[in-house]
């Protein structure tokens, strides 16, 4: 079995996958890692692959170093089973790769737009001839909501639970909507934009606990809460035998 380590400015997620299927999976803090060890111990695992895009505490550290099989930890370096075209692929977030690998890998031969809504709601285009062209980075829905109470002396800190209009008819209302529709027209916004250029184009969305769209964006995505997981696994046996 394959042990698959995302380490994401929120949390960190802990996988196990027999081939190619998720058989158990957990989300933990991105600074400690804590049930690592137990979780270990509770499957046969003859291989590890750990991304991350921070940095670590020594404890982490320590306690992957700890791990009794070996662990591929993915760099820029790190062969891929796809083209990487971003111009520099050292400073490239290991989660994003991860995901176009996970998408490319159900759909091989097919122009893919992934939107991975996570701290940061990245977008990424990798093509049909399997080449990751680059994509964009914008704020996440926590950030957005925390950016405008920080930045401001008047706004509170709101969140998505309580009443969702179209346009806001208070402060608390106006700012729920206002985060809310605006991550949905952006992102509505770069489907519309990549279909135009690429009719034939699929959408994966993945990242976030609970990611829900009222709209018709919904009908035409995947929603896939394991890709970047999937990625990483897919990576991993792309480099079996090379750890
Ligand atoms: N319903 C949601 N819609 C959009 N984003 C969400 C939702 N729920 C959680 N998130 C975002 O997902 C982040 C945590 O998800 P995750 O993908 O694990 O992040 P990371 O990989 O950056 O650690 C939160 O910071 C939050 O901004
Ligand atoms: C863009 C990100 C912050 C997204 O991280 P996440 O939201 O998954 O925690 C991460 O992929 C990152 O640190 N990237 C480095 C810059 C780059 O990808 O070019
Ligand atoms: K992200």
């Amino acid at each position: 079995m394959n042990l698959i380590i995302d380490i994401g400015n929120t949390k960190a997620k802990i996988a196990f996958f027999d081939g190619g299927e998720i058989v158990d999976i957990v989300a933990e803090s991105n600074q400690s890692l804590g049930c690592l060890k137990a979780f270990c111990s509770k499957y046969p695992v003859e291989q590890g692959i750990v991304a991350t895009v921070i940095d670590l505490s020594e404890k982490v550290l320590a306690d992957l170093a700890a791990l009794p099989f070996p662990l591929l930890w993915l760099n820029h370096q790190t062969p891929l089973p796809v083209v990487n075209l971003y111009e520099t692929p050292e400073t490239l977030g290991y989660d994003r790769m991860a995901a176009v690998v996970g998408a490319n890998e159900q759909f091989p031969h097919r122009d893919i737009l992934v939107i991975d809504a996570g701290t940061c709601i990245t977008y990424e285009f990798i093509d049909s001839k399997g080449q990751y062209h680059g994509g964009n980075i914008s704020p996440g829905m926590q950030m957005r909501f925390k950016a405008l109470h920080q930045f401001t002396g008047r706004l509170p800190l709101v969140d998505t639970n309580g009443r969702k209009l179209p346009m806001g008819r208070d402060t608390e209302t106006a700012i729920r909507a206002g985060v809310m529709k605006g991550m949905e027209y952006e992102i509505s916004g770069y489907i519309e934009s990549m279909k135009h250029k690429y009719p034939e184009l699929l959408v994966f969305l993945t990242g976030g606990d609970d990611f829900s769209f009222d709209s018709s964006v919904k009908s035409i995505i995947f929603a896939d809460r394991f890709l970047v997981l999937k990625g990483l696994n897919r990576i991993l046996n792309y480099n079996n035998g090379r750890i």
